[in-house]
């Protein structure tokens, strides 16, 4: 595990995870789905419960001392999978927020983007005039965010800033302006902690690498 400067803004506040960090069970070793119900079905651990907190606590206390201004900012929640950060970072920013949901969809059934983003829920009021936080689980291709950054854009907020979970910086293909990350990953598809293949996984408090016999 080491320290990346991805973004420059808040250079420690990212960081970097290679292959090498995922926690592989040898033989004897519990399997990291045992408890969830899914044995035999992931790969490995890639972050831990803990580890994710404290890093969730992390990105809340630099975005709070970052925020200026009175009125709170407006966290948009992208449905689905960054469900679970945005009740987990709400509750850890140390500054009061309002918090809106808007559900989107580009994978599917996939493990790969298909490109196409649709709005599967809009949001419930206006966001003129509003500093508005996108809250979003992982940055992959990174086409869902710029195209919703782009999207929220047309509505005149004040601000947007981005928080992103995970992202995987050999896996983007759309530049998109991010002021905080929390972990730089492999390309590896993974699973948990709001994040799903078709679906499952969703409910697990960690991040697992999937199992590549389950999507192969
Ligand atoms: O950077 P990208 O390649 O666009 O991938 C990232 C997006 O893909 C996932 O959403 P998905 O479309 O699977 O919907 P979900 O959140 O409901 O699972 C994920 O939650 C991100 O929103
Ligand atoms: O690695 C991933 N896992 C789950 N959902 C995703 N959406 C984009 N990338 C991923
Ligand atoms: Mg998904």
């Amino acid at each position: 595990m080491s320290g990346s400067s991805a973004t420059p803004a808040v250079s420690t506040l990212t960081t970097t995870l290679t292959s090498a960090d995922a926690i592989r069970p040898g033989p004897g070793d519990l399997d990291p789905g045992l408890g969830h119900g899914y044995v035999g079905e992931l790969a490995a651990t890639l972050i831990t419960q803990d580890v994710l907190q404290a890093k969730i606590v992390a990105l809340a206390e630099a975005v709070a001392a970052n925020h200026t201004g009175d009125t709170p900012p407006l966290l948009v929640c992208v449905l689905k999978g960054a469900v679970m950060f945005v009740t987990d970072f709400a509750r850890a920013l140390p500054i009061p927020s309002e918090m809106e949901f808007m559900a989107v969809s580009s994978y599917g059934s996939s493990t790969s983007s298909s490109g196409v983003v649709r709005i599967l829920k809009d949001l419930d009021r206006d966001i003129s005039g509003r500093r508005v936080i996108i809250v979003e689980d992982i940055i992959d291709s990174g086409l869902t965010l710029s195209w919703l950054h782009k999207n929220l854009q047309t509505r005149g907020p004040a601000s947007i800033e981005i928080v992103a979970l995970l992202r995987k910086p050999e896996a983007v293909k759309v530049e998109v302006d991010v002021a905080y990350v929390g972990f730089d990953i492999p390309t590896d598809f993974v699973v948990g902690y709001g994040l799903d293949f078709n679906e499952r996984y969703r409910d697990l408090p960690f991040v697992g690498l999937l199992g590549e016999h389950m999507y192969a």
